[in-house]
């Protein structure tokens, strides 16, 4: 048997201004979900069976940004996307444009067991959950007050920003100069990423790999981003696992989750230097973060934005970070 090993995030880019507490509850969520992880790959479990899991743990909990808790569009409303792919002969399944399906990994499980295709979104893909009796909610479940405040803050500040201002979470106004954005691409501002994804290798070797999210606060209606995406927000293959977070339009024109496993097939780089790669030289723009594990049981990350809620486990023990330190646990 070889060495399993699984990672977790929870959005890259984070709230320079976060409170302790927030910290402290981003921080027992992260631990939670390993330790969960953790026991799952000790008792056998499939590598595609435990990023299910997890990441329906993460949609659950409103601390991050998918399933309930997920940030709002333009229109005040909620739009979950996710996807998920097994290494194990590539399989993958995509789910856009949700609104009341609890946990929107499952319903793109269900995609890529249950139906010829790929990738369902919007009406279809609520259809789908209906016919296949996944859980739903009334929309009020997944929305959060905070998720409203940060929309009007959005909504009241300069549209063209990047990154994150200093924001004074009392009075949501940034603290001193606000950061304008470089040539300016999405049209809408970058307020609390925190996508949720999962990467596993299991016991067996087998890789896979699962990301969800609300996408972006303030996007427009219909907008699709990088996590439900293969290869952008997503890929699995006998070689590794990636899940991306951060400016989406940015993953999907580096496809980046697919670069760390293409650097590795095509150019025999390490999963280190594959996810490195990746990092510095593929985001030209753009703030994002990816988490990774390849079939040896190795375990790597990166992110060029200020911080990404992240932690990882293998045999040798539990790591968690917000910031650039990772703390044992
Ligand atoms: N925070 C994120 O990771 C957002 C996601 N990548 C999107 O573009 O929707």
């Amino acid at each position: 048997m070889g060495k399993w090993a699984i990672a977790i995030h929870g959005g890259a880019g984070v709230d320079p201004t976060l409170s302790d507490k927030a910290q402290k509850d981003a921080k027992q969520l992260l631990e939670r979900c390993l330790k969960l992880g953790v026991s799952d790959l000790r008792a056998n479990k499939a590598a595609i069976d435990v990023v299910e899991r997890i990441v329906k743990e993460l949609e659950d909990d409103p601390v991050f940004n998918a399933g309930k808790g997920s940030v709002l569009t333009n229109k005040g409303t909620v739009e979950m996307e996710a996807s998920i792919m097994d290494g194990q002969g590539r399989k993958y399944g995509a789910v856009s444009g949700l609104s009341i399906v609890k946990n929107p990994v499952s319903l793109a499980r269900r995609v890529m067991d249950k139906t010829p295709h790929s990738y369902l979104a919007f009406a279809g893909a609520e259809e789908f959950a209906r016919a296949q009796g996944v859980e739903e909610k009334e929309k009020s479940y997944f929305i959060v007050e905070d998720r409203k405040k940060v929309l009007n803050y959005a909504k009241k500040i300069n549209e063209t920003l990047f990154g994150y201002p200093e924001i004074d979470s009392k009075t949501l106004k940034p603290k001193g100069e606000v950061p304008l954005r470089k040539n300016a691409q999405p049209s809408f501002g970058y307020y609390r990423p925190e996508t949720v994804g999962c990467v596993v290798v299991d016991k067996r070797g087998m890789c896979a790999a699962a990301t969800s999210t609300g996408g972006m606060t303030n996007k427009m209606v219909g907008r699709i981003g990088s996590a439900p995406i293969i290869g952008a927000g997503t890929y699995a293959c006998e070689l590794c696992g990636v899940s991306c977070t951060g400016e989406g339009e940015f993953i999907l024109r580096a496809m980046l989750a697919r670069e760390v496993a293409a650097a590795m097939e095509y150019k025999g780089l390490s999963l280190k230097e594959a996810v490195e790669n990746a990092i510095n030289k593929r985001l030209d723009k753009g703030q994002a973060g990816l988490i990774a594990v390849s079939n040896k049981g190795e375990v790597a990350y990166g992110f060029n934005s200020n911080g990404m809620f992240r932690g990882f486990a293998t045999e040798d023990g539990m790591e968690i970070g917000i910031w650039d330190k990772m703390f044992k646990v």
